[in-house]
């Protein structure tokens, strides 16, 4: 699968799951968070049916690049859910812009797509030039390169660290890279501003952050996630289709106290998503989890051993499968800047269509099996008697 970006960029207004006493998610969906082709009903933002009487909407006629007629922001404005009606009006212009996006045909989105790709290509000059091509030894600090070197399991096993079944972490980036990396998203996001280029954003539910692939990173990350990922997540993710990656999608978010603080609660579009923290200094903004689950169990309850906080440390990777639920938590202070790299693997999305059970990694479908099993053998033992 290619590692489309959807054009629409922001994200709806989330809900964070709330927990119960046990730590478990009692209520609150994961949302899809993926390709706007990929989108389904938990990440589309929602008008309400009728307008709110009273309200006066804002006017639009002096904002620049807006994708739509000006009086067609104020029209639409009444029926926006409460929380945003007094918003900024970039806000509203990205939750209407997120709605219109799905009448716009397939074929507009993807020009839209490859005129923006090619308007960074001619006019954006990068700063640091040695990020759009993999310089292992830059990259990649030394316990890291080694373990994948060695290739072993046991070499690569000792490197990392399981925080709950199916989050791993490991020490990954050089803090140099991370500090370049850095500064190249902000030189990115200035040009653009100067020239007037809107940002795609990486996903439904970011409103901040850029699509590294578009910058020019595409065959730099293809390349870090078949030579570096591939071997762990074949050890590791084998059933995800871990060991098959051929696609990715490669960005940056970004939050700090006046951008986005919070991720809701969601799942990836990828087998295997890689996420590392590159700074800068930040307090909370934790990834919590709650369990592995398969479309048809995506929304259901989390048992004890699945629920997960973790801090992010700048370097320092997670790998966890894209169908694992989770959500980043409002950072309190400061600023912070995550790479992300949803691994896809076309043959593992292609014989999922053939299968119903998805014990192998779906906690639901597991237990699921684990009763019927254990019913089964229950009549066996009632008929030998
Ligand atoms: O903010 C984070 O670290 C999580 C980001 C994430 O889950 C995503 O982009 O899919
Ligand atoms: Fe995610």
């Amino acid at each position: 699968m290619a590692a489309e970006v959807m054009p629409s960029r922001k994200r709806p207004a989330l809900q964070h799951p709330h927990h119960n006493a046990n730590g478990q998610v009692s209520s609150g969906q994961p949302r899809h968070h993926g390709d706007e082709a990929d989108m389904d009903a938990f990440s589309i933002p929602k008008l309400l049916q009728s307008p709110t009487s009273g309200h006066k909407p804002d006017q639009y006629d002096d904002m620049e690049n807006l994708e739509y007629p000006p009086s067609l922001y104020s029209g639409m404005e009444l029926y926006l859910p409460g929380h945003l009606l007094s918003a900024p009006r970039e806000k509203k212009v990205s939750f209407l812009d997120r709605i219109l996006a799905k009448y716009r045909p397939n074929g507009e989105r993807a020009r839209k797509h490859r005129e923006y790709r090619e308007r960074i290509r001619f006019n954006y000059k990068p700063l640091h030039e040695e990020l759009y091509s993999l310089n292992p030894d830059h990259v990649f600090v030394p316990g890291f390169l080694n373990a994948v070197k060695d290739g072993s399991e046991e070499a690569l096993r000792k490197i990392i660290m399981e925080h709950s079944p199916g989050v791993y972490t490991f020490n990954m980036l050089e803090p140099t890279f991370c500090a370049k990396m850095l500064d190249e998203v902000q030189h990115f996001e200035n040009w653009a501003l100067e020239a007037k280029v809107k940002v795609m954003r990486p996903n439904t539910m970011n409103n901040y952050g850029a699509v590294l692939d578009d910058i020019g990173m595409e065959g730099m990350l293809h390349e870090l996630m078949m030579g570096f990922i591939n071997p762990l997540a074949g050890v590791l993710f084998e059933n995800v289709g871990g060991s098959t990656l051929d696609a990715h999608h490669g960005f940056v978010v970004e939050y700090s106290m006046d951008r986005d603080l919070d991720l809701g609660f969601h799942v990836d579009d990828s087998e295997v998503t890689l996420n590392v923290c590159l700074g800068k200094e930040f307090d909370g903004g934790e990834l919590f989890f709650r369990g592995v689950r398969c479309d048809k169990h995506v929304n259901g309850e989390s048992r004890p051993e699945e629920v997960l906080e973790y801090s992010h440390v700048p370097g320092r990777a997670i790998l966890h499968a894209g169908r694992h639920r989770h959500g980043a938590k409002a950072i309190t202070a400061g600023q912070r800047t995550n790479l992300i790299l949803w691994c896809r693997s076309s043959q593992f999305r292609e014989m999922k269509k053939y299968q119903r059970d998805f014990s192998s990694w779906c906690g639901e479908c597991l237990l699921r099996r684990k009763e019927r099993r254990r019913k089964l053998s229950n009549a066996k033992r009632q008929l030998a008697a």
